[in-house]
């Protein structure tokens, strides 16, 4: 099957252009104040716009309230909302429920008992993403983990690999894990915030040969 790629933290028309070319299937927005990713609703809305419906769409947020949530959705009008703080399985699965939007749970896996307690998620979620351990951000920190931890894990719900992938070791972590979707941010970047198109164009080259 072929892999999917999700390019995460886009902020400009160019580089959204880059990745729908490039062969992504998700392209994510990060409306998160602490990010050097942050798109303003009113941004975000805007490139959703102008993917149209090439790719999906991928509203992030890291708990946030209610109303940003709905405003969000109600603004851009995502395909997906990924959550990538600590929101609880309850939470999203209201949202979830309510709304009738596809959701994701980004997970930072520091150990086995980690991936035990994403059970939770079970039901309540339509895909668990897979990430480093927090660090001063929820996420976008360009630090992988363990990928072995996955080794022979039975996974329940459809999932996918986040964490300091880049166009140098997403062959190898696909190999590894047999993720079924991959998913970049700063591995695609000059500096913090600032995509990269050929990087963009090489990592979605090195995903779909791995
Ligand atoms: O990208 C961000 O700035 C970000 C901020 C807050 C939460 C999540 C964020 N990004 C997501 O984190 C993972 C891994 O990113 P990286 O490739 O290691 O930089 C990915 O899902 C991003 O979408």
């Amino acid at each position: 099957m072929t892999v999917q790629i999700k390019i995460c933290g886009l902020s400009t028309p160019e580089a959204l252009e880059a990745a729908i070319e490039a062969g992504a299937t998700h392209v994510g927005f990060v409306h998160f104040e602490k990010s050097p990713r942050h798109v303003s609703l009113e941004q975000a809305a805007e490139l959703r716009y102008i993917a149209g419906a090439r790719v999906k769409t991928v509203l992030l947020t890291a708990n946030a309230d209610v109303p940003t949530v709905s405003k969000g959705i109600e603004q851009v009008r995502p395909d997906i909302l990924q959550f990538h703080g600590s929101e609880t399985p309850e939470w999203i699965g209201l949202i979830r429920e309510k709304i009738g939007i596809e959701c994701w749970k980004a997970l930072g896996l520091k150990d086995a008992g980690t991936l035990e307690r994403c059970a939770k998620f079970h039901g309540k979620v339509d895909r668990l993403l897979f990430d480093a351990p927090a660090k001063e951000l929820p996420g976008g920190n360009g630090e992988t983990f363990r990928w072995e931890l996955l080794e022979g894990h039975d996974h329940q719900v459809d999932w996918g690999l986040a964490g300091g992938l880049t166009p140098a070791n997403v062959a190898d972590a696909i190999r590894a894990t047999g993720a079924p979707l991959v998913d970049t941010s700063s591995g695609v970047e000059s500096a913090p915030g600032v995509k990269d198109v050929d990087l963009i164009r090489a990592f979605c080259k090195a995903a779909l040969s791995a």
